[in-house]
């Protein structure tokens, strides 16, 4: 694993972050064009299945790739297909992500991804998770999690992605960005979204021990929004979107796009690059 991921270091991962940017909520344009994320999409079965609604405008994008739903580069390219054409489709208002399978919504990176895969593979796959992030934190579209299982590492991030966080009421259910406890570190964009969503010292506490919080602890730190149970969460979900889409669009979708500005570190392409490579080679270093 070491060698592995000190080859990926040592040809640098580019290409990556070429198109990383901080995106208002407000904005429309796409991080990259549908047209290349749906050529790198070689995925056989979908691992991702969107209900739109058309008389409420609300979409249900389910999660159904067993057994965790972990985000593998195929995950998140079509994961990424999706959310475009929902942006790009005026009908659609708002987002929840939920998944299909029993006790997980998503176990974050696929593991397998960093392990034996050439350089370039790397550089595709790390552009993929930054594209997940950027599309999901930047949406035009109210967005809500309803996490139906555990959410560690980038299964956290996808739900700190959402405007709005429902669990399952289960203290077996959790949640964390718990990458140091793996050895590894949450790129600092993933440490914004989450100083963003708990505040400064939880999220230095819980990004330091790398803490997974049960769902109670969770809802105790301001992790989720509310807790709900099982059989509910979808319904909750769908309640919530309603009060949220009796705001106006523009003023909802302006109103986020002054918070993240103010709240999310506004770093040139070139520095935003180097961090996330000076993360990543440390990682690599001390595996
Ligand atoms: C391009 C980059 C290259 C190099 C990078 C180098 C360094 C990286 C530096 C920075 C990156 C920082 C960001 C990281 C973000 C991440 O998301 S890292 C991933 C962290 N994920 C986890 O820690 C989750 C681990 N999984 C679990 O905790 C549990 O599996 C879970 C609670 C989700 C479910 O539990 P349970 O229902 O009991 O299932 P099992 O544990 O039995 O698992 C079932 C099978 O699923 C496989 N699996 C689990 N997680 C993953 C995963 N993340 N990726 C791939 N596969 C996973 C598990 O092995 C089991 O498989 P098996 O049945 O044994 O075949």
């Amino acid at each position: 694993m070491a060698n592995v991921l000190r080859n990926s270091a040592k040809f640098g991962f580019s290409g990556v972050l070429s198109q990383l940017s901080i995106h208002s909520r407000h904005g429309r344009e796409c991080v990259s064009p549908c047209f290349s994320l749906q050529q790198r999409n070689n995925s056989t079965s979908p691992k991702i299945k969107v209900d739109l609604d058309s008389s409420t405008g609300v979409a249900v994008l389910r999660m159904q790739s067993p057994p965790v739903n972990s985000l593998s580069l195929d995950f998140l390219t079509e994961f990424c297909i999706n959310l475009e054409k929902l942006e790009m489709d005026r009908s659609c208002r708002g987002l929840i992500i939920t998944s299909t399978l029993s006790k997980v919504f998503s176990a974050g990176l696929d593991i397998m991804e960093m392990y034996g895969k050439s350089p370039e593979r790397c550089g595709e796959f790390w552009k993929a998770v930054q594209e997940m992030w950027l599309k999901l934190y930047g949406s035009n579209m109210a967005t809500i999690a309803a996490i139906n299982g555990s959410s560690p590492a980038g299964g956290c991030l996808m739900s700190i992605g959402c405007d709005y966080r429902i669990m399952v009421d289960n203290p077996r259910y959790s949640i964390g960005l718990n990458e140091t406890q793996l050895g590894i570190v949450a790129p600092f964009w993933f440490k914004d979204t989450l100083v963003n969503t708990v505040g400064n010292r939880a999220a230095e506490l819980s990004l330091e021990l790398g803490l997974l919080y049960s769902a109670p602890d969770a809802l105790k730190i301001g992790l989720v929004d509310q807790l709900v149970p099982e059989d509910q969460v979808l319904s909750t979900a769908q309640d919530t979107m309603s009060k949220w889409l009796a705001i106006p669009d523009h003023a909802r979708q302006i109103d986020q796009c002054v918070y993240i500005i103010y709240n999310t570190s506004p770093l040139p392409l070139d520095h935003a690059r180097q961090m996330d490579q000076c993360v990543i080679s440390v990682c690599i270093y001390y595996i």
